[in-house]
């Protein structure tokens, strides 16, 4: 059987460098090119890649998005700052291939999309939600992608059940000290040496507490729902949000 032919953008990154590995690695994958900024994109095309692993910064990955999707090629898309305008663009580019498929994970592990999982399922029992993410100095926006999905996630599913808005009687407040306000969920983010990327959901009702925790000790915790994303976007036309949706979870 023919491998995947596979290509790296941001391979020279932190999670890139991980993928650069995974895919090659990978029995029925074959890396055909690993890019970094100021290559150029024409090389996905030469070397006849199928699918994109893309693992930028919001600042590249609507272009080069345009360009995959323009030409046919898949996307596995680990990377953040998915706004509602930036997600009907792209719906519109796939529109127009209709035979594309794009992943945007915002959590490329498992115990991530599980926790998400289990928030939403939680959520509607409790008074109270709040999630904290943690993540390493380096990372260049906040909140995470994780954190702001998992807040999504389980606005949606209190809105479903009819809760009541959460109780909270502060009055006064310095600037941030309760976090960004995700559809109504308060989501705060800490940045600290040694961590990688960490996220606990906090739950509270009448005399008792839930708190569900993840922890990304390493890179290579993201690789398995990479590779899995590559091997199903290829059969998956459209755009997928979250990995959820090819583990069964959804
Ligand atoms: N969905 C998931 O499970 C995960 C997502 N991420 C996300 O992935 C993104 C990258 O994270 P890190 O690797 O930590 O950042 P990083 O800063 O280490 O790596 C980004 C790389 O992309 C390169 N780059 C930027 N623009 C480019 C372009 N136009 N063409 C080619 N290369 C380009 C940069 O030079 C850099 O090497 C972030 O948005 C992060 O939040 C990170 C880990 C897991
Ligand atoms: O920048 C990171 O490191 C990570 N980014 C993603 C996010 O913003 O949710 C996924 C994970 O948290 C690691």
């Amino acid at each position: 059987m023919s491998k995947l032919r596979v290509a790296v953008i941001g391979a020279k990154g932190r999670i890139g460098s991980e993928a650069v590995r995974a895919v090659e690695a990978a029995d029925d994958m074959e890396l055909v090119a690993a890019l970094g900024r100021g290559d150029k994109l024409e090389a996905l095309v030469e070397t006849g890649a199928q699918v994109v692993v893309e693992l930028t910064t919001p600042g590249s990955v609507m272009g080069n998005l345009d360009f995959c999707v323009r030409h046919g090629i898949h996307a596995v898309v680990g990377t953040t700052g998915w706004t509602d305008e930036r997600l009907a663009q792209l719906r519109t580019w796939l529109d127009a291939s209709p035979e594309t498929g794009v992943l945007i994970a915002p959590n490329f592990s498992i115990g991530a999309v599980l926790t998400m999982k289990f928030a939403q399922l939680a959520a509607p029992y409790f008074d109270s939600v709040e999630v904290v993410e943690l993540h390493h100095p380096h990372k260049a926006d906040a909140p995470s992608g994780t954190a702001t999905r998992t807040a999504q996630l389980i606005a949606a599913a209190r809105e479903r059940a009819g809760s009541a808005p959460q109780p909270d009687a502060t009055e006064t407040a310095l600037d941030g000290a309760r976090g960004a306000d995700v559809d109504g969920v308060r989501v705060h983010a800490v940045r600290l040496n040694g961590l990688l990327a960490h996220q606990e959901v906090l739950l509270g009702g009448e005399g008792e507490t839930l708190t569900l925790r993840h922890d990304s000790l390493h890179h290579s915790s993201f690789m398995p729902g990479i590779l899995l994303g590559a091997r199903r976007v290829v059969e998956t036309p459209g755009l997928t949000f979250g990995l959820e949706h090819f583990l069964d979870l959804d």
